[in-house]
C-alpha cells in the first residue's frame, strides 16, 4: 500500500502540488488526471524522490521514503516515461537487465527473468533480445520499456504518460496487455495520464488534479455519479457519462434468461460493448456465452437501457 500524506511542493512563491493526499491499495491501480500544468508529473516524482517535497511525505507498506536511501528506493519503484527512456547503446536484454544486474542477481536468474519478460510482453527472446532500441518500432520500444520497470518485481511502478506516443490502435493493446500483467503479477500502479478513456479504462480509483490541488479522488463510478466540483464534471464530460457508466459494468448484470439469434457475447464483455454491437447487427437481443463458450442467456437492448437509466 502507498500512502501519500500532505504532500506539497514549491518553487519560490509558487506552488505546485498543495497538499495532496490519497491511499492506493495494494494490487490496485491509481491514475492521475488533470490539465497541463496541473502538477501530476512533480507529484508522481516526488514518490519516488526524483524531486524532494517541500512538505508531507510518501510510505511505501508503512515505511517513509525518506527513510529509505536513494538507491534501493529506486530499485523498489519502477518508473516509466514516455519515449520510454531505453539506454540506447544497450540491446534489449541489457535494458531489460539493468535493476537486476545493480541488484546483483546471478546470471542464470537475470536471463530466466528477462525471458519471461520478453515473453509475456510478446517479444520473441530469439529475435528481439540482441536488438539495439533503434531497431524498434514505438510500441515494441513502449513494451521494453515496460519490462524493464517491472524486471526486479518492483513492489510500485511509476508510469508518466506511457502510452502518449503510441498510435490509437496500438494504445488500445499496450493498455490490455498492461492490464492482463498488473493482474498477474499484482503490481500496484501509479499512472498519470491526460486521456480521460485511459483512466476510464485502467484507474480503479482516478485522482482530479487542478492548478496543483488535488479535486477528488475516488472511484470511475462515483466521479461519473457524484462529482465533487463543476472541474470534474466538464473533465469527465457529461455527455460521456452514460457510455463510461456502462463500459464499467459487465454483462452478466443485465443477464435475461432466454435464447437469441447470432454470434454471442461474454458475460465478462462491459455493457458498453454489448449495446454497440446490438446497434451496430441492428438487433434487440444478444446471445450471452461464458468463458468455456457455453450459453448462459441474453442481454437486451431494453436491458441496457434500464441499467443505464438507474445510474441517473
Ligand atoms: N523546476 C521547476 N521550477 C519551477 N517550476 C516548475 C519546475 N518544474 C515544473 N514547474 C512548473 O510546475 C507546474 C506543474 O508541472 P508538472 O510537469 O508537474 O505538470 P503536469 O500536470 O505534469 O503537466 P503536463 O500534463 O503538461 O505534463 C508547471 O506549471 C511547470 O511549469
Amino acid at each position: 500500500m502507498i500512502e501519500i500524506e500532505h504532500l506539497t511542493k514549491r518553487y519560490g512563491a509558487t506552488t505546485i502540488v498543495d497538499d495532496v493526499s490519497f491511499r492506493v491499495d495494494e494490487g490496485t491501480i491509481a491514475v492521475v488526471v488533470g490539465t497541463s500544468g496541473a502538477g501530476k508529473s512533480t507529484l508522481l516524482r516526488m514518490i519516488n524522490r526524483l524531486i524532494e517535497p517541500s512538505a508531507g511525505r510518501v510510505l511505501i507498506d508503512g515505511q517513509d521514503t525518506m527513510s529509505i536511501p536513494e538507491d534501493e528506493l529506486r530499485h523498489r519503484i519502477g518508473y516509466v516515461i514516455q519515449g520510454y527512456g531505453l539506454f540506447p547503446h544497450r540491446n534489449v536484454a541489457e535494458n531489460i537487465a539493468t535493476v537486476p544486474r545493480l541488484l546483483g542477481w546471478d546470471k542464470g536468474r537475470i536471463a530466466a527473468r528477462v525471458d519471461e519478460l520478453l515473453d509475456l510482453f510478446q517479444l520473441d527472446p530469439a529475435e528481439f533480445a540482441r536488438k539495439f532500441p533503434h531497431e524498434l518500432s514505438g510500441g515494441q520500444q513502449q513494451r521494453v520499456g515496460v519490462a524493464r520497470a517491472l524486471a526486479a518485481k518492483p513492489a510500485l511502478l511509476l508510469m508518466d504518460e506511457p502510452f502518449g506516443a503510441l498510435d490509437p490502435v496500438i494504445r488500445s493493446k499496450a493498455q490490455d496487455d498492461l492490464l492482463a500483467i498488473q493482474r498477474r503479477f499484482g503490481t500496484t500502479i501509479v499512472l498519470v495520464t491526460h486521456d480521460m478513456n485511459e483512466a476510464f479504462q485502467l484507474g480503479d480509483k482516478i485522482a482530479v488534479m487542478d492548478r496543483a490541488r488535488l479535486l477528488q479522488y475516488a472511484t470511475p463510478a462515483e466521479l461519473l455519479t457524484r462529482p465533487a466540483e463543476a472541474f470534474v464534471e466538464q473533465l469527465v464530460g457529461t455527455a460521456e457519462r452514460p457510455f463510461r457508466l456502462l463500459s464499467l459494468v459487465c454483462v452478466q448484470e443485465a443477464l435475461e434468461p432466454g435464447g437469441a439469434e447470432g454470434e454471442p457475447i461474454l458475460v465478462t464483455d462491459s455493457l458498453r460493448d454489448a449495446l454497440s454491437r446490438l446497434i451496430w447487427m441492428g438487433r434487440d437481443v444478444l446471445p450471452v456465452a461464458d468463458a468455456s463458450g457455453a450459453l448462459v442467456g441474453r442481454v437486451s437492448v431494453k436491458g441496457i437501457m434500464e441499467h443505464g437509466r438507474s445510474f441517473a
